[in-house]
């Protein structure tokens, strides 16, 4: 018996008889049910409702601690065979890095929260500077390059920098400006990446993070949140990926 007969992901014969190489498996984690369903639309559009990787798609609740056991747990289930976790949601953009409307895919994920306050300037220390390990997981930079490729053949285009993770959405302007001066170069806030990275991570799976912006980072203004252009954002995101990953 050959690997590709007794392997499940080695793929299927095709008509004529050869093997199609088995598409990639790629587990997508959102906070709600909003997002992830936004998600599931775009790659329901791919042509034929065939897509060119295999989607499943979480809701995994809000926040870290949520994200990560959520993920966790669907790995486990799925004994740790996907390729690919994508943390993916609305998020926050900083200002003049990120507008409402566009993406942003990581290039590492960031909890910008987990460490300890300062009286003196910045005011807060990482874990990494604590000694207690690491606030930071690197995203795969392979799959990026893939995804990114995959949106620019469907004519989008996303910000690649770093996206960080907080317990508590930024909601002053300074607090905005601590996040910013303590992750250089960070596009947008999330709440649930660096969960979702550090439970793939554990496993050794390859895992990013994509933000749709719904609003700045800053000043807490709800009202002024564009959710449904940033699902939309989203949904065309993911019908890029599912069509044009290669
Ligand atoms: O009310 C709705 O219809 C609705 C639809 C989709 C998503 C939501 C959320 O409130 C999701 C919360 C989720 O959003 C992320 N997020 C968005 N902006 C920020 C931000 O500025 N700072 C931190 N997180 C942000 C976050 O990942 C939350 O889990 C509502």
């Amino acid at each position: 018996m050959t690997f590709e007969d007794s392997h499940p992901l080695a793929g299927s014969p095709s008509a004529a008889g050869s093997r199609e190489p088995a598409k990639p498996r790629i587990l997508v984690v959102t906070a709600v049910e909003a997002e992830r369903d936004a998600v599931l639309r775009g790659i329901a559009g791919a042509p034929g409702g065939s897509p060119a990787a295999a989607f499943d798609a979480i809701a995994a609740g809000v926040g870290p601690a949520s994200a990560a056991a959520s993920t966790a747990l669907a790995l486990a289930r799925a004994a740790a065979t996907y390729d690919l976790v994508v943390s993916a949601g609305i998020g926050g953009g900083f200002v003049g890095q990120a507008e409402i409307g566009s993406l942003v895919l990581s290039d590492r994920i960031v909890s910008a929260d987990l460490g300890a306050e300062t009286p003196e300037a910045p005011g807060f220390l990482s874990v990494d500077e604590l000694g207690f390990g690491s606030a930071r997981v690197d995203a795969n930079h392979a799959w990026n390059e893939r995804l990114l490729a995959a949106l620019l053949r469907a004519g989008l285009g996303a910000i690649h920098a770093p996206v960080i993770t907080v317990s508590s959405a930024t909601g002053t302007a300074a607090t905005a400006a601590l996040r910013a001066e303590l992750v250089p170069g960070a596009a947008s806030e999330g709440m649930e990446g660096f969960g979702v990275a550090t439970a793939a991570a554990q496993l050794g799976i390859p895992v990013t993070e994509l933000r749709a912006i719904s609003n700045a980072v800053g000043p807490r203004d709800r009202a002024a949140w564009r959710i449904g252009e940033a699902l939309q954002a989203l949904e065309a995101a993911f019908r890029a990926i599912a069509v044009h990953i290669k």
